[in-house]
């Protein structure tokens, strides 16, 4: 706790013009590789759904779920602020069944935030919640959630009235008390203008380079992911070649018995 990343240290970041990273993975290798190399924030995105688990979307994940890989993740954080991505339909049906389910995250996590997909929709809530104490995360723009509703991944913004609709629920959110709200998938000069009048930190994802900070998930930005590509995403190593060649040199030399060899066994 003592050593920790804080809100108070993000809002010191956004003031002084200091990019804010986070990573958003789902196990205790990959977190301890981020909380290592001084990553901000680090989250438990839903994500997993597709990257974990192979869904074609992030809506089957369960707070069980989302809660199981929460506390893998926080075994490999000393510093990192953490924060959990609410599942679908764990905070939609009712405002009692919603601060239920986000205090059940941070009780049984140690999670620093929860975030949440939506907009004004989401400002009782949101206020509800930090009056609890538990701060949340906004995540608007492109919401995976409804991936339905919006008709595919796209990018939303790009008409006057959608880009409306995001700068007011900025607003909702940010007045309700989301100290940090993320942007997925919507034009730069969108984001850039959100940005300059925002009292909330951002956090962009397809959003462009005038955010506060930038979010990616791990397995994509080690290159992972090869099933999809979004054009946001920038791999900075071909992790699935890497590791497809490193299984098949393993399944050569275990065929033409060179490994293991004497360096590897015992007496
Ligand atoms: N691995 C992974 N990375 C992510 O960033 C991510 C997930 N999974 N799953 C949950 C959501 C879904 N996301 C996605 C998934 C696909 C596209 C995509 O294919 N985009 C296309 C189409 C854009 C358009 O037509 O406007 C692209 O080319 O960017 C974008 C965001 C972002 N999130
Ligand atoms: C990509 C980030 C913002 C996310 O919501 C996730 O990983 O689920
Ligand atoms: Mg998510």
């Amino acid at each position: 706790m003592s050593e920790g990343i804080t809100i108070r240290h993000l809002f010191k970041k956004k003031k002084e013009g200091q990019k804010i990273t986070m990573v958003s993975t789902y196990d205790y290798i990959s977190a301890k590789l981020c909380d290592e190399v001084g990553i901000d924030c680090v989250l438990v995105g839903d994500s997993l759904g597709m990257v974990f688990q192979g869904y074609e979307s992030t809506l089957p994940v369960s707070l069980d779920e989302m809660i199981y890989h929460t506390k893998a993740v926080k075994r490999g954080i000393k510093r990192a602020f953490l924060i959990v991505d609410m599942p679908f339909m764990s905070y939609q049906v009712s405002l009692e069944e919603a601060i239920r389910n986000c205090g059940r995250v941070m009780k049984e996590t140690g999670a620093n935030a929860v975030k949440l997909e939506g907009g004004e929709e989401l400002a009782e809530l949101t206020y509800r919640l930090v009056n609890i104490g538990i701060p949340v995360v906004g995540h608007l723009g492109f919401t995976p959630q409804s991936v339905h509703a919006l008709g595919g991944y796209r990018v939303v913004g790009k008409k006057e009235e959608e880009q409306e609709r995001v700068k007011r629920s900025f607003k909702a959110l940010e007045d309700a008390g989301a100290f940090m709200i993320v942007l997925e998938s919507v034009p730069s000069s969108l984001a850039r203008e959100i940005t300059q009048a925002s009292k909330s930190i951002t956090i962009g994802i397809g959003a462009g380079p005038y955010c506060d900070g930038q979010v990616l998930v791990f397995h994509d930005l080690v290159g992972l992911v090869e099933d999809i590509k979004p054009k946001f995403v920038k791999r900075y190593v071909e992790g699935a070649k890497i590791f497809r060649d490193a299984l098949r040199r393993y399944k050569e030399e275990v065929e033409r018995g060179i490994f293991p060899s004497e360096e590897e066994s015992y007496g």
